[in-house]
């Protein structure tokens, strides 16, 4: 309905006695009747609110708040402060200083809210008016004061009344205008009790725009006291004014208990406040009671009468048999309330679980997170390979198409060297032919000389007769014959002389390059004739004990240092050999001379340019077969040693390369020295060893070279010291796989198969074996003298079969693996041989590397052979030359004293 009730109470006083009321909720206020006669003495009167005593004027005014908005919205209000005196109505509607009432607030109320709803083309204007109703006489509280301003109607057609209207428009003119009605109240105070007070704000509202015009009204009444409607003891004064006040406000009764009713009230002519209000107490009004009571039990009756009154204003007065009704209702909110919690921690458990949920949530999208992040990872890491793998193919393509190209144009060099060559060995044919008649010849000469010492042998056993039975002419024939044969011998002797010369030097030359120290190496020079003058000299005097004769002047230069051992050796060689050249040989000779790291920018560079000379010479060997191999040795060798002393301490070249270009020289003097193919090599098993074996004793010898030759003192010398060489053997270390649970699902993880892993795991372990046999193999010279003797095919052979016989679990061949690939047999030998290769080639300063010790110690074995051989065979001809001699001497006797014979006869 349009009307509502509030009650409230106000605190009980010091002296006022014990309190008839109780407050069980904001909606019932509960009074004690004290009547003893009644079942229940306490009576509930229900209100739309219900204020207890400690209830502030700011929290009635929130719930008034609704009227104010309403008045602004275009509603007519009227609020009636209703109760006996000194219950509080004045308190409610005025306040104090510092807890204003409803008078200011509803005002302030109206002040803001019409601020926020005011545009640039709408307004809202207030005027305030105020007046006393006593006794039915209206009285203007600012006539006096205002008495030119406008005036408003208020009321019924027929009985309305003029009041100035004070144009407010701010709560401060409010409060001002206010001040000055209640000022002109009246001062009476029995009148004050009987008097209306009615304070009105008119709400203005328009829209310049729509032309839109509104007009409402907020009207707050502070009624007579509610006694009046009682008390009958008055005085007769007091009797018209509590009359006047009783038909006040049974009218106004009536009008609430109607409209309560949902009825057209019917707006008693007779009294004046329905008169003036009567536009505010329609069915389109609203209208708030707010009925005040005392708590004290001395007020009883007067709080029962204004309850009662109030009630019929709300057309709900509550019998006693309605008790059990609000119980039924309590006991229904009780129960809801009950429901309301069962369900709030229903909800509070769901709540919880929800939150449970988005936890487990949230951690299962972490791990989420974290398998994608592996599988990006796996995916990131196969494509890298992929490439790697796409990026090493290109480069070997391209590495393949240079060498291919590399290898036409030697292959281009090599044929022209060919047919260069097969003029050379046209001529050298001829030489042969030569150097077999001349031989033959000396053979003839030889017999000859052996015939004639048989025969001179003969003659002094049997004496001068049988001297006498030899014929003049034969005896002259033979004389010419032998004068000849010892001139050939003398030539020979001068010759043997002239070449033992030459070798002896080129030996010292050749032993002193080969195990050149550490002082020459960190100042490599190439030899020069003028620097070797001096030394020169002194090596020979060393070399030429045995001969006097000068030297050849074909000799060649050569560098010389002071022998160590003490031994000066000389090599068998002839000067044709030495001064031979081919094109092939001057090229590489060149290029091996000419070949200036300063040239080249960069390491890699001079790497490059150093490891593809040296290709380029390896190459040539190779091309000219095993006939002519010596020979391009022989004319390159000086320019490859300088060349790779010169490059050794930039540590550019392929230390395999190397090797292998050392390897074919030492091949290359094994071929031509029977002394050295003698030597006997420690067999593979002694530098193969297992990782987790104990080291085998290495004191027995196993295995010797095929093809030994003994009859040189010296082999046995050198046998022993390569057998009691002290070998160590190579920790091979290599263990089955062992397939995880782990690595297998890595592998599948990255899509990669099972077997191709072990494939590459194996490239990983083979880099690593290489590197530990380079290790290994750096300064091994023992390990060098088995790669000069033993080929390498067969060699590669001895590792495999070790390998198999080892480690049973390596494959044989690529059929057990993923792609077909070569065996892990093969691979590990290869891994393990080009391992070895490379540190035989690893130079040790400050000495070369283990092949070019070996090559320096053969050397020097077969320049001693070979001077031991010269040297016997130096004494024996000298034998045979002093022999000849005499047998000369002894002839030339004999013909001497033939011809003192004849001459004897004849005189
Ligand atoms: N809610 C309240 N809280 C505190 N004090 C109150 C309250 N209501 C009333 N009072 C006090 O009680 C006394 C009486 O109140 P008040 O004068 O407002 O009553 P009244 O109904 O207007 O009396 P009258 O009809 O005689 O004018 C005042 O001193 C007032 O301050």
């Amino acid at each position: 309905g349009n009307v509502k009730v509030f009650c409230r109470s106000r605190p009980l006083f010091e002296d006022e006695g014990p309190s008839a009321v109780e407050f069980p909720d904001d909606f019932t206020i509960r009074v004690n009747t004290g009547d003893e006669s009644l079942t229940n003495p306490k009576k509930d009167y229900e209100f739309d609110r219900v204020y207890g005593p400690h209830i502030g004027q700011g929290e009635l005014f929130h719930d008034v708040q609704p009227f104010v908005q309403s008045a602004l919205d275009g509603y007519n209000i009227s609020i009636f402060a209703y109760g006996q005196s000194r219950s509080g109505k004045t308190h409610t509607l005025e306040g104090s200083s510092h807890d204003r009432g409803l008078y200011l607030r509803c005002f302030e109320e109206l002040f803001d809210l019409s601020n926020s709803d005011t545009t640039s083309t709408s307004h809202f204007n207030f005027y305030f008016t105020a007046c006393e109703l006593y006794n039915d006489q209206v009285r203007d509280l600012l006539s006096e004061s205002r008495s030119t301003a406008l005036k408003v109607r208020m009321g019924v057609q027929e009985s309305f009344v003029e009041l100035v209207q004070e144009k407010v428009e701010n709560p401060l003119e409010f409060s001002g205008a206010l001040k000055t009605a209640l000022q002109n109240q009246s001062v009476h105070s029995t009148k004050a009790i009987v008097s209306h007070l009615i304070i009105t704000i008119h709400i203005h509202y328009r829209n310049y725009v729509t032309g839109e015009h509104l007009y409402s009204k907020l009207s707050l009444v502070d009624l007579p006291a509610s006694e009046c409607l009682l008390e009958e003891d008055a005085n007769r004064d007091n009797v018209t004014d509590c009359l006047h006040v009783s038909k006040s406000l049974s009218a106004l009764g009536d009008a609430l208990a109607s409209l309560s009713a949902k009825k057209e009230p019917v707006l008693s002519g007779n009294s004046r406040l329905v008169q003036i209000l009567a536009d505010s107490l329609g069915s389109s009004s609203k209208i708030l009671l707010v009925v005040h009571v005392s708590p004290s039990a001395s007020n009883l009756s007067r709080t029962l009468s204004t309850l009662s009154f109030s009630a019929r204003a709300r057309n709900a007065e509550l019998s006693l048999g309605n008790r059990d009704t609000i119980k039924k209702w309590r006991d229904v909110a009780n129960d809801s309330r009950k429901e309301l919690h069962e369900k709030e921690k229903e909800v509070s458990d769901l709540k919880q679980e929800v939150l449970g949920l988005k936890l487990s949530l949230s951690e299962a999208n972490d791990q989420c997170t974290l398998l994608f992040n592996e599988v990006q990872k796996a995916w990131r890491v196969s494509s890298t390979l992929q490439t790697d793998l796409k990026s090493e193919n290109l480069m070997l393509a391209d590495k393949h198409k240079i060498e291919k190209e590399q290898n036409n144009q030697l292959r281009d060099q090599i044929s022209r060297l060919l047919e260069v060559e097969q003029e050379q060995k046209i001529k050298m044919h001829e030489r042969d032919l030569t150097i077999q008649s001349l031989q033959a010849k000396l053979k003839s000469i030889e017999s000859q000389l052996n015939d004639a010492l048989n025969s001179s042998d003969a003659r002094s056993t049997i004496g001068s007769e049988s001297a006498s039975v030899i014929s003049t002419p034969k005896m002259m024939e033979s004389t010419a014959e032998s004068s000849s044969v010892t001139k050939r011998l003398e030539e020979e002797l001068a010759k043997r002389d002239a070449l033992i010369e030459k070798l002896h030097e080129e030996n010292e030359k050749l032993f002193d390059r080969l195990t050149e120290k550490s002082g020459l190496a960190s100042s490599p020079q190439a030899p020069s004739p003028s620097s070797n003058q001096a030394t020169n000299a002194q090596g020979r005097d060393i070399g030429r004990s045995n001969s006097a004769k000068t030297q050849s002047p074909d000799v060649f230069p050569a560098t010389m240092s002071q022998d160590k051992t003490g031994n000066s050796g000389a090599i068998v060689k002839s000067s044709n050999e030495l001064a031979k050249t081919t094109p092939a040989g001057e090229y590489l000779t060149s290029a091996l001379m000419d070949f200036d790291p300063n040239h080249f920018e960069g390491f890699a560079a001079i790497a490059d340019g150093a490891n593809k000379l040296l290709m380029l010479v390896l190459a040539a060997v190779i091309k000219a077969g095993a006939a002519r191999e010596h020979e391009i040795l022989a004319e390159i060798r000086d320019a490859v040693f300088s060349f790779i002393r010169k490059m050794e301490p930039r540590k550019v070249m392929d230390t395999m390369l190397v090797s292998r270009v050392r390897i074919l020289y030492i091949r290359s003097l094994l071929a031509r020295s029977p002394e050295l193919q003698s030597i006997k090599v420690s067999p593979i098993e002694r530098f193969l060893e297992k990782s987790n074996s104990t080291s085998r004793s290495r004191g027995s010898s196993r295995g010797s070279s095929p093809g030994r030759s003994p009859g040189y003192h010296h082999d046995h010398v050198s046998r022993v010291a390569l057998i009691d060489e002290n070998v160590q053997g190579f920790k091979v270390n290599i263990k089955q796989e062992k397939k995880s649970k782990f690595s297998s699902i890595v592998l599948k993880l990255r899509g990669i198969e099972e077997e191709t892993w072990r494939q590459h795991v194996t490239g990983g372990k083979l880099r690593e074996i290489t590197e530990e046999a380079k290790a290994f193999a750096i300064g091994n010279k023992a390990l060098a003298a088995l790669f000069v003797h033993t080929p390498a095919g067969e060699l590669q052979r001895q590792i495999r079969a070790w390998l198999a016989e080892n480690f049973d679990f390596l494959s044989v061949t690529g059929g057990d693996v993923a792609g077909g690939t070569t065996g892990q047999l093969e691979l590990l030998s290869t891994a393990i041989m080009d391992g070895w290769m490379a540190g035989l080639g690893t130079a040790q300063p400050p000495s070369t590397d283990a092949l070019g010790q070996l090559l320096s110690e053969y050397s020097k074995r077969v320049y001693t052979s070979q001077l031991q051989h010269l040297k016997v065979l130096f004494t024996r001809l000298t034998f045979w030359s002093n022999k000849f001699s005499t047998i000369v001497s002894l002839i030339l006797r004999n013909i001497a004293g033939h011809s003192w014979h004849i001459g004897n006869r004849g005189g």
